[in-house]
Order: structure tokens, then sequence, then C-alpha cells
């Protein structure tokens, strides 16, 4: 009866969701090592304009490549480079509002870390259209995540940039942002500015480093092949992975507002 109750519950938030904040690599990915956006996300996220629900991208990606995304695809906001870099589109993509949250960026951190990890980390392509938080990709995959973590953090602390940066690892890369930023900073600032209401928004993602923003969110959602960090503290995981599990709450929240509108 519980679990009864519980769905109920979940269906009429579901039908009350007016803005989805979705990660981007791993979650409207198709899997979470790969940069293919299968249709069906597309195709939802085409139709969810329909019901006035709008789109933010909250992610660890560049700016230039959200903005890219997000025009091309439809998104109302972006929070980029972890929450250092926020900004508002208008309806056509074409003219945008830019915020930027972080104070400085650590450039100078991060070729440290190159110059003494080389054989292990590259800096992304992406760090050429970065302002903040830096990208570092992993070379060597004999080495696990949690060990190259370790040693990154080390060198911060050596060099003193401890009270300056954290270090995280999205699956895709290991990042090194500023402290002022964060995914949940970025998604606070831009849902005041745009007056989104967070009890109604859905949160989504695929690593731990979404938790802080989704924690924010009414529903909270991960994907089926998600961290387990995510997943222990979400209210839905879905059925199936990244993308496809995107696209699966994504119909399943116009399916919940059919329904809303069917018994009015
Ligand atoms: O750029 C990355 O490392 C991953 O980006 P994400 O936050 O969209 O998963």
């Amino acid at each position: 009866m519980d679990n009864l109750k519980r769905g109920v519950e979940l269906i009429n938030k579901l039908a009350n969701i007016d803005s989805i904040a979705t990660d981007v690599d791993g979650t409207i990915t198709a899997n979470r090592d790969g940069y293919f956006i299968p249709s069906e996300v597309i195709e939802c996220i085409r139709e969810i304009r329909k019901y006035n629900i709008m789109l933010i991208f909250v992610s660890a990606n560049a700016f230039p490549v959200l903005y890219g995304l997000a025009r091309y695809i439809g998104a109302k906001a972006i929070v980029s480079e972890n929450g250092c870099i926020i900004a508002s589109l208008n309806e056509h993509g074409r003219e945008m509002n830019i915020y930027e949250i972080c104070g400085r960026g650590y450039r100078e951190l991060v070729s440290k870390i190159v110059s003494e990890m080389g054989d292990f980390l590259k800096e992304s392509w992406q760090n050429d259209y970065r302002k903040y938080d830096f990208a570092l990709i992993q070379k060597d995959n004999r080495v696990s995540h949690i060990e190259l973590i370790q040693k990154i953090k080390k060198i911060v602390i050596k060099n003193g940039y401890d009270s300056k940066v954290n270090v995280n690892y999205s699956g895709y890369a290991f990042h090194i942002t500023p402290k002022e930023g964060g995914k949940s900073v970025g998604l606070k600032k831009i849902s005041e500015i745009l007056g989104i209401e967070l009890k109604n928004t859905l949160g989504i993602g695929d690593s731990y480093m979404d938790l802080e923003f989704i924690q924010l969110t009414g529903v909270k959602v991960a994907v089926r092949n998600a961290d387990e960090d995510l997943k222990r503290n979400v209210d839905i995981i879905t059925d199936e992975e990244s993308g496809y599990g995107f696209a699966q709450i994504c119909e399943t929240i116009i399916d919940a507002k059919k329904l809303k509108l069917q018994s009015l």
C-alpha cells in the first residue's frame, strides 16, 4: 500500500513538472562513454516544448559546447563549466544573457598537474574554450580514476590550492573546479533569474557529481547505469540506460500531464 501511495504521489508530481534540469554526458547520450544522442531524446525534447516545459542543461562541459547544443536541440538555459558560467537563451536561441559565477580559474595549477602526471593525464581540447573549470582526460586506463583523483589532490594540496578548488571525476574527465562553482550553485542562480520553482523541476543525471543539483529538485532521477552513490539518493531510477532512460522519464512526464488534463 505504501508503494502504491508513493507511486500516485510521484505521478502527481510528474504531472506538475514545468522544467527538467539534466546533465549532458552519460545522461542524454546513448551510454556513459560516448557522445551520440539517441533520436528518442531529441523527439521527447521537442514534445515537452508543447507543454511549456523548460529544459536546462546542467553540465561540466565548456560553455560553447552547451550553447551550441542548447541552440540546436532547444534548451532554455545552460549551467556550464560545473556552475561557473550560466546563461539563459531566448525563444529561438539567438540571444542570451550570460552570468559568470566564479571569480577566477586556475590554469597554472592544471599545467602543474599535467607536468607531474603527463603519463596518465592530458588536457581536454575544451580547455582552450574554458575560463574557470578545467578538464583533464585519462590517458591510461590501467590506473583507476580513484587512484588518479588521489594523486591530483596531493598536487593540489602541495601547491596550496586546496582552499581554492574541488577535484571531481565525471566519468568523462577530471575537473578542477573553483570552490565558488558547482552544479547546484549554477542551477540555483539560473532558477532565480528565470523564476523557476525547483520543487516543480525534475533533476536527472548519471554521475555522483550530479547529486548536488539533483538534491535541489522536486523529482530526483538517476539513469539505470548511474553511479551507485547517485542511485541511492533519488526517487526514481529509470529502466533504461543513459539517454534511453532520459527519454523514458521524459515520455512519462508527458503521459502524467495527459492523464491530469483528462481528469480535469
Ligand atoms: O564534461 C564532462 O566531463 C562531463 O559533462 P557532464 O557534466 O555533462 O556529464
